[in-house]
């Protein structure tokens, strides 16, 4: 997926051909081309909107099962100590943005543990919006997920992941 340096207006994604509006919307959803394919036969958009309309149509349209496989694709939420080489830029710079880089290796410990309890009764990474989040709040916000009950947590991961693709397409569309 390419990085994106400079942003496009709707008047140039809408003379985008598929495979280069996947270049450019590919990782809305992270590891997730196929969301991007969906809102490319919603083509032309009026504005902003209607790629956010049309992300958030796919999304609560799938079936569990999907949303289950795209949450399984995120990756966990990592402190500096952890390996963070396969990490999509997109992820990077987010998880930069909560201050997971900056951790001490306390803190790493303490969240590669709750990540780990959570995958354990979940079977998928505990997602949020980390751009939206510190360490603090992360951290707190694991403890209190984990005892939900797994059908509600989909839900709170999928409004999270629906958070993370708004400001995705925001870095993408030069309004
Ligand atoms: N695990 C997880 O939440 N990952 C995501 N969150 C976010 O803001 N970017 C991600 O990749």
């Amino acid at each position: 997926m390419q990085s994106i340096t400079k942003k496009i207006t709707i008047q140039e994604v809408n003379s985008l051909n598929e495979p280069s509006f996947t270049q450019f919307f590919g990782n809305i959803i992270e590891h997730c081309p196929s969301a991007a394919i969906a809102i490319f036969k919603k083509k032309p958009f009026d504005n902003i909107i209607d790629i956010y309309d049309g992300i958030i149509s796919f999304l609560r349209n799938i079936s569990l099962k999907e949303k289950v496989e795209i949450l399984k694709m995120h990756p966990d939420l990592a402190g500096k100590f952890e390996n963070t080489v396969n990490l999509t830029i997109e992820s990077q710079k987010e998880q930069q943005s909560a201050g997971l880089h900056l951790i001490s290796l306390d803190e790493t410990e303490e969240l590669r543990q709750l990540n780990n309890g959570y995958k354990l009764k979940f079977g998928f990474p505990f997602v949020i919006c980390a751009r939206d989040n510190t360490i603090v709040s992360i951290v707190r916000a694991i403890k209190e997920r984990i005892n939900n009950e797994e059908e509600y947590e989909v839900g709170i991961s999928m409004k999270e992941v629906e958070k993370i693709a708004m400001k995705r397409i925001n870095d993408i569309i030069n309004l």
